[in-house]
């Protein structure tokens, strides 16, 4: 079986989604209420994009990059991020732990084999219902040298 063809200009992705619960603070001016200790739950969306199928028609397996995702998380769930040593240092928004669960996700063995594959990943973090932040990683330019 080969997969279906391509027309020009179409990219494909897989979307695996969870949910992960925090608690830190945000020791900044620039927020309000925030700068306490407080708990969050965030509704996380992972989204790999990709130019094309693979030999069996998909861009990944969505059971391995739901169990990547969960993994990424089960470090974070019910932690304290100003304790956690991966956010030393940082301001633990929403768009920071975003990056951090991308490049996690990046770095997962399970996802290894695909993330060559991939054009993109990105990962969005619902705070509210009503307010997302994220993070988009352009795979393209990381390959030929272009990420900071
Ligand atoms: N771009 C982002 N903006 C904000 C984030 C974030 O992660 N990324 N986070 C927060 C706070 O965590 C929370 O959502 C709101 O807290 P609050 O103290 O109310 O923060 P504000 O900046 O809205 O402060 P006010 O002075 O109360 O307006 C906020 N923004």
């Amino acid at each position: 079986m080969t997969p279906p063809p391509r027309s020009p200009g179409t990219t494909f992705s897989v979307v695996v989604e969870d949910h992960v619960m925090v608690a830190h603070s945000l020791p900044h001016p620039a927020f309000g209420p925030a700068q306490g200790k407080h708990g969050a739950t965030y509704d996380v969306a992972a989204t790999f994009w990709r130019d094309g199928l693979d030999a069996t028609g998909v861009v990944l397996d969505i059971g391995a990059a739901t169990a990547a995702l969960r993994a990424v998380l089960a470090d974070i769930d019910y932690r304290d991020l100003d304790e956690h040593p991966a956010f030393a240092g940082l301001l633990t928004t929403t768009e920071v732990v975003a990056c951090h669960v991308a490049e996690a996700l990046l770095a997962a063995p399970a996802l290894a084999p695909h993330v060559e594959d991939l054009l993109r990943l990105d990962v969005v973090l619902r705070e509210t219902p009503r307010a997302a932040a994220g993070v988009s990683v352009d795979l393209v330019a990381r390959r030929a040298g272009g990420a900071a």
